[in-house]
């Protein structure tokens, strides 16, 4: 007999298959009977539970601490970005080790700070939906999976932007200066803005945000969307956007709204020379990221009236000092960043981080993975 098995492969697989038959009918009459699925669950846990995660920084919501905390006891750098200890504290406690890293800090996540975390990080959220502040190939480099926070703001981002396109197109920092400072001076001709309704709305980037500014700017009566971008948007059909080469929609949009991410591609994306293809009255507005535009370029064409407004949400840098050149023209609009600043996104976006942190701990896809 034993010698059939030795030499017989067919036996041999027989027997090895009836084997691992009744190893797993032992285990699963010992799971039933002695209740081995709580217990391996509390095994998980208990492993779950010695996993570490630092939060940059200190304005992290307590929504998604609270989310953290179900399952592991976070470290949190107790800064913000415009402290001068933050970035020396991020660096002095990464290397503490940490299985995971809540990036929220507008802060550069080099190759430097992953090596001070060294082998034991295992995820990296960042809790914004752009990554233009994360060195992704170092991260992909290191095979660490990078989660963000991708559309769960797209509706708060896309209000601002609309408060843009009115506040530029219709002159408002100019109106609130004249009014605060006592130099109101009406006139039918006085402060002479630029209509939304009837005019062609140019979006670099039919991303989530920008098919949500298309959504509201529907109902302001335009008679045009346009879109440029690398790809075709499937949902520019419905949204009855055209897609057009980048140069075109400069040309022919009364509103150039830039809603695309920024990367090497896009860097400076408007400059002198996109600039001088912009009609006269045209509004620019950016909600992406301060280097999609060359300020400098832009500072002459609004000084020079090459453009008709700007309105900004993002600058670079950000904070923008208050002796900016862009600061002081009166047709140049711009917010703090505001972008996705309200009290719901933000706890929303925080839970997605804190979800992605969690699930990734547990060898599961992120929420909204990236890498
Ligand atoms: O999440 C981001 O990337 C933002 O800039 C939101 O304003």
């Amino acid at each position: 007999m034993s010698l059939c098995l030795m030499l017989c492969p067919v036996c041999s697989a027989v027997v090895s298959g009836v084997c691992f038959l009744l190893l797993r009918l032992y285990i699963s009459v010992l799971v039933n009977a002695f209740g081995f699925q709580e217990l391996l669950q509390e095994f998980k846990n208990f492993m779950m539970a010695l996993k570490r995660v630092l939060v940059v920084n200190k304005s992290y919501p307590d929504a998604g601490l609270k989310l953290l905390k179900t399952k592991l006891e976070p470290t949190i750098i107790p800064y913000l970005d415009s402290d001068p200890e933050s970035l020396p504290e991020i660096k002095k406690n990464i290397s503490n080790g940490f299985d995971a890293l809540v990036w929220n800090t507008k802060h550069r996540l080099t190759g430097e700070i992953l090596d001070l975390a060294g082998p034991r990080l295992k995820a990296v959220t960042t809790m914004a939906s752009g990554i233009d502040h994360i060195d992704v190939d170092e991260l992909v480099k290191r095979g660490l999976p990078l989660g963000n926070t991708l559309n769960v703001l797209d509706d708060a981002v896309a209000d601002i932007t609309v408060g843009l396109v009115i506040g530029a197109a219709r002159r408002f920092k100019e109106g609130i200066k004249e009014l605060e400072s006592g130099e109101w001076k009406f006139g039918v001709q006085w402060s002479l803005g630029q209509d939304i309704a009837r005019s062609t709305v140019g979006i670099v980037g039919l991303g989530g945000v920008g098919q949500a500014v298309v959504r509201r700017l529907k109902g302001f009566d335009v008679a045009k969307f346009i879109y440029s971008g690398r790809t075709d948007k499937p949902e520019a059909k419905a949204l009855g956007a055209e897609r057009v080469p980048l140069e075109q929609l400069l040309k022919e949009s009364d509103f150039v709204i830039l809603c695309c991410p920024l990367s090497e591609e896009t860097k400076h994306l408007i400059n002198a020379k996109s600039l001088q293809i912009m009609k006269s009255t045209a509004v620019l507005v950016n909600i992406g990221r301060g280097g999609l535009i060359d300020q400098k370029a832009l500072y002459d064409a609004l000084k020079e009236g090459q453009i008709f407004a700007a309105g900004l949400d993002v600058t670079t840098p950000e904070p923008l000092p208050k002796d900016d050149p862009l600061i002081s023209l009166p047709n140049c609009f711009i917010m703090p960043h505001l972008g996705s600043a309200t009290v719901d996104t933000r706890n929303a976006m925080a839970c997605i981080a804190a979800n992605n942190i969690l699930l990734a701990l547990e060898n599961k896809p992120m929420l909204n993975p990236v890498v």
